[in-house]
């Protein structure tokens, strides 16, 4: 199935315009069945979407949000996509919402996955809204390039599960939900902007190593339709 792209002029209205559409869905989902659930990437590009997102006028309180990954850091800790989302989304009228983390004070990141998994397990799948970024090197959520358990990570018949993973790109020990706990969103969306994303994704899109390039195990064989999100 080919991905669907949505082209626009700047990020603050590819924000806008997501977070109208994300809204849409997360409404709709309350008022059929009186839940939703929304997973979302942490890095520098959503934060405009976050804030757009945060004050837009649906049941949070019937809202779960978690993450697609983690770092494997406190709450407190600078690079914590729980930081992130706590500072940027879980704010103005989306405070109302429930949060599960995948960041588990834990010996060991395994350990960590392990409790992630068990707490991820409340969420009804499939998620109402899953929103994607992608890094420089073709990966997203934490499925990194030849990383430590990428092959469980991508496996279409593995369980819904969160994972650690380490990878040379990354620059700490990961928690990532799986591709099967992902991909069958009911909103599958790919967040890029600038024009060094888009020739990645134009590389992905050509070619099918995925242990090169994670991301095109998304773009190729997702069970949902991908919307492609791009600003310059
Ligand atoms: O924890 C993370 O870093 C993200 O989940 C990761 O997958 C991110 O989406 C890409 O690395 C893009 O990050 P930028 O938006 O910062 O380019």
């Amino acid at each position: 199935m080919e991905p669907n792209l949505h082209e626009f002029s700047d990020g603050t209205v590819l924000a806008e315009k997501l977070a109208d559409q994300v809204a849409h869905r997360l409404a709709a989902a309350v008022e059929a069945r009186g839940e939703a659930s929304l997973a979302v990437s942490g890095g520098s590009t959503p934060k405009r979407f976050f804030r757009a997102i945060a004050n837009r006028d649906i049941d949070w309180a019937k809202v779960t949000v978690t993450l697609v990954d983690e770092r494997f850091v406190p709450a407190d800790h600078p690079r914590s996509n729980h930081l992130l989302v706590r500072e940027n989304l879980l704010q103005g009228k989306a405070a109302a919402a429930r949060f599960i983390p995948l960041y588990h004070d834990r010996p060991s990141v395994e350990e960590a996955a392990r409790v992630a998994t068990a707490a991820a397990n409340t969420i009804t799948p499939p998620f109402d809204v899953v929103i994607l970024g992608m890094g420089g090197d073709g990966h997203t959520a934490s499925f990194f390039p030849h990383g430590s358990t990428l092959n469980q990570a991508l496996d279409a018949a593995g369980p819904r599960s969160v994972l650690p993973m380490e990878a040379d790109g990354a620059e700490e020990p990961r928690l990532t939900f799986s591709f099967s706990s992902l991909t069958d969103a009911g909103m599958l969306v790919l967040h890029i902007e600038g024009q060094s994303k888009k020739d990645v994704l134009a590389k992905a899109q050509e070619g099918t190593n995925e242990t090169e390039m994670p991301i095109r195990a998304v773009l190729h064989r997702a069970s949902s339709p991908v919307d492609i999100y791009w600003a310059p």
